[in-house]
């Protein structure tokens, strides 16, 4: 028997109907856990109660000290995390990034509102908490537990907005099969970084995207505001005319990844593309997505870094 602990943020899996004022986060952890069977010990806190859209980065530090705080307390084996689907990713990264436990940390949530006829919060959480109570899923970082599958946070993507399953992507580390966790796969989870302090708070990190006609304004009125900029760029990494000027003529810390929902950056054309872009000084993101390369830039640029070390830092978490 394990001794779980879950983390109430808020969410669709929290959240219930106001008739035409929408849906709204507003149930308790406890409310969430209220008629939940099981063999373990499962203790609770609500950290935030919240859509996730509504999400800041100080809200996403307090998530991750939180899990930190939990991650700490030797009685606690596992923790889950309840959030809302439409940033999970971000947060998962982020918590995936400063983890310094071998304790599974595992995040889920919902499609369906808890006072739907068939809410699927009560199915995702039974699987997130088997997740963290199991041995097999220490070591591997923070993990998505969705729908009857396991995933790591890192490279996770909703790519979904209504499906029952909306999170492809990562490594799948496991999955259920007649409502019993089989692991299938281990990860390297790679050596934790610094928790965020209240720096990160106020951090600024932009994402700007490209298109045919993208002219570089949006890039440089955000290279004027951010400490860092994310280009969401076409293909495998390139951007029309202007981008490599506008880089060249920023010392901030500007990442090169892509609009593409899978594969890695890789700098490959010449007459303003990737190349040219990296030459002006942008970080290729690896397989990193525009949103996980926004958490990891912002956490650096928090801690200070800047420039080459930036770059460095950066480039060793890919
Ligand atoms: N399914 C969800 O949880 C979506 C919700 N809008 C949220 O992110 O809070």
């Amino acid at each position: 028997m394990a001794h779980i602990e879950v983390l109430g943020t808020g969410g669709t899996i929290a959240s219930r109907s106001r008739g035409t004022a929408g849906a709204v986060a507003e149930a308790s952890a406890a409310e969430l856990l209220a008629h939940l069977g099981g063999d373990h010990v499962v203790s609770h806190r609500d950290i935030l109660t919240v859509g996730s859209y509504q999400l800041t980065l100080k809200d996403l530090r307090l998530i991750a000290q939180a899990v930190a705080e939990s991650a700490r307390n030797p009685e606690v084996d596992g923790i889950v995390v309840t959030h809302g689907t439409d940033t999970l990713e971000e947060t998962a990264f982020l918590l995936d990034l400063v983890h310094s436990s071998a304790k599974p940390v595992v995040v889920t949530g919902a499609q369906r509102t808890a006072d739907s006829d068939a809410p699927d919060g009560p199915g995702n959480i039974a699987e997130a908490i088997a997740v963290a109570a199991d041995p097999s899923m220490r070591g591997l970082g923070a993990l998505i537990a969705f729908s009857g599958t396991v995933r790591t946070a890192r490279g996770a993507r909703k790519s979904h907005t209504v499906a029952a399953a909306p999170f492809t992507g990562g490594t799948e580390v496991g999955h259920f099969a007649g409502g019993r966790l089989v692991a299938t796969a281990s990860t390297i989870h790679r050596l934790p970084l610094d928790a965020p302090t209240e720096a990160f708070d106020t951090t600024v990190v932009d994402v700007v995207s490209t298109y045919p006609g993208a002219e570089p304004v949006l890039l440089t009125a955000a290279l004027d505001r951010a400490s860092a900029v994310i280009i969401a760029g076409t293909g495998v990494g390139n951007a029309g005319p202007g981008f490599a000027e506008a880089i060249s003529a920023s010392t901030r810390p500007i990442i090169l990844s892509t609009r593409v929902p899978w594969g890695p950056v890789v700098p490959t054309y010449g007459n303003g593309g990737g190349i040219d872009l990296v030459a002006a000084g942008a970080v290729p993101s690896g397989d990193l997505n525009p949103y996980q390369s926004r958490i990891l830039a912002a956490l650096l640029v928090s801690q200070g870094y800047h420039g080459a070390a930036f770059a460095e830092r950066f480039a060793r978490q890919l």
